[in-house]
């Protein structure tokens, strides 16, 4: 599992090692991560330029340092000082390994190779000084490898205010953070690379994201005697005279092979083409978890209303989700940012801005799980865990994704999965094989439900 936790207590983690650690260990450790870091970017030490950006923190400690290790190693290393105070032992490391120092941008004339921004960490605020700003246009294109976090990003909301960093690559320390994770702060993140720090997080994880040995813990596999029936049955009720396609899809993600057996209830005719294109689905009886809503549209609280009187954990998706009063504890809710939005009489920008806070309060509104779909999907409990899916490329943002999705979420609930771990694993497999699909180019929702048993393949294989 990766984590995220919250700079307080990461703070205090570090508190309790810098006590029995020799003083400024901590930060060589970081510095040495770091500076391997860029190396491996740099590909080669002699011949390339690196620009540090220093703020006044121990975050312009953690550059000034790697800087020192780097040009040791033969990189010309020059450094921009933006604050009036900047770390001393590590400016004077940086001047002693031969790397130059200057406050005024217009003393650098070659452009480097690569930029590591050292403005601040995890003790600044979100926005940056005009002086950071324009040190950042100046150079514009050149890649950046942000120190701990991108400057600027609301760390612990994952917010993004004012100007900020966008980071080709993050090198952070101890732990992940959640702007590193979630939207829209882990857009400016980058790719992200963790330097141990060996840190006793005692704290329980603001956000987690599941990875391949988690997923392959958790899927449903038949045991010998299985039989369709203990394996889960799951039961959509989608698509409608407009939206017939919507049942499809749905029913593509619900039919993928983790379940015993899928039932369609709708219209007579889109019944017929669900069949047609799935002949091993079967009509109405008896279900372990229901997926209602997508393509519903009016007959989508009739849907709702019926799936509810079963009593077994219900996927909302779509045209249901406006017609949700209230919800069980093993129900699953998959809004986007405006369904949500309208769910609870927010405003979609507010929603986009922070996903994390909108999809925590709505998992505690309705007493269920919530999954909130983005760039990074959030999947959030009531109990205030959140996990949020990494898998996944912007080609999914495609119509009919979200069908496919509530049909897998719904089958991995019927096949015996809490509502959590349903919701993130379904998240994390329909975005591994929307990658996998999309091979770099573009997609379509029906794609991502075949390729689904594949991911499962490579999942079981220990290949993800
Ligand atoms: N605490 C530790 O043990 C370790 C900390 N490390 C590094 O230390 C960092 C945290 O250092 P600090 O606590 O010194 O904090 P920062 O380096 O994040 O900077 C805080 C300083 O920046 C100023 N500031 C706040 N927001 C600003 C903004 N938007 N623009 C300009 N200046 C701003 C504050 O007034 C304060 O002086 C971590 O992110 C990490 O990089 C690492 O060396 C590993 C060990
Ligand atoms: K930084």
């Amino acid at each position: 599992m990766l984590r995220a936790h919250l700079i307080d207590d990461v703070r205090r983690a570090e508190a309790a090692a810098m006590a029995h650690l020799p003083d400024g260990a901590l930060m060589q450790r970081a510095a040495a991560g770091l500076a391997a870091a860029v190396l491996d970017v740099l590909g080669r030490a002699y011949g390339s330029r690196v620009l540090l950006l220093v703020g006044p923190g121990d975050n312009g400690g953690d550059a000034l340092w790697a800087g020192a290790r780097l040009a040791g190693r033969g990189v010309a290393v020059e450094a921009l000082l933006l604050a009036d105070r900047v770390h001393e032992a590590g400016l004077a490391a940086l001047h002693a390994a031969g790397g130059r120092s200057t406050r005024d941008l217009d003393d650098l004339h070659d452009a480097p190779d690569l930029l590591v921004d050292g403005i601040v960490g995890i003790g600044g605020r979100p926005g940056l000084r005009p002086e950071a700003v324009a040190a950042l246009e100046a150079y514009a294109d050149v890649p950046v490898v942000a120190v701990d976090v991108p400057s600027g990003v609301d760390v612990d909301t994952g917010r993004l205010e004012g100007p900020h960093v966008r980071a080709a690559l993050t090198v952070t320390f101890g732990t992940h953070k959640v702007a590193h994770l979630v939207d829209p702060a882990s857009t400016a993140s980058g790719a992200l690379h963790l330097v141990d720090l060996d840190l006793d997080l005692i704290g329980g994880p603001a956000v987690e994201a599941l990875q391949p040995d988690d997923v392959r813990g958790l899927l449903p596999r038949p045991g010998l005697d299985a039989q369709k029936y203990t394996r889960g049955v799951v039961g959509v009720r989608a698509g409608s005279s407009t939206y017939p396609g919507a049942a499809l899809l749905a029913v593509s993600g619900a039919n993928t092979g983790l379940v015993g057996m899928v039932r369609y209830v709708g219209p007579a005719h889109v019944a017929d083409t669900v069949r047609t294109a799935h002949p091993e689905v079967v009509g109405a009886g008896r279900v372990q978890a229901w997926v209602v809503g997508p393509g519903g549209g009016d007959d989508a609280a009739t849907m709702l209303a019926e799936a509810r009187r079963d009593g077994v954990p219900v996927v909302v998706d779509a045209d249901a989700l406006g017609h949700l009063d209230e919800a069980a504890a093993d129900w699953v809710l998959t809004p986007h940012a405006g369904e949500l939005a309208a769910m609870l009489g927010a405003e979609r920008e507010a929603v986009e801005a922070a996903p994390l806070e909108h999809a925590r309060d709505a998992a505690r509104r309705w007493g269920c799980t919530v999954l909130l779909k983005g760039h990074h999907t959030l999947v959030a409990a009531p109990d205030g865990r959140v996990r949020v899916t990494t898998t996944g490329v912007p080609w999914l943002a495609t119509a009919g994704a979200g069908d496919v999705l509530a049909g897998l979420v719904g089958a991995l609930l019927a096949s015996g999965l809490e509502p959590h771990d349903a919701a993130s694993v379904g998240s994390w497999l329909h975005g591994a094989a929307a990658t996998q699909a999309a091979a770099g180019g573009p997609l379509t929702a029906s794609r991502v439900a075949v390729q689904i048993p594949q991911v499962v393949r490579e999942t079981l294989a220990g290949l993800g």
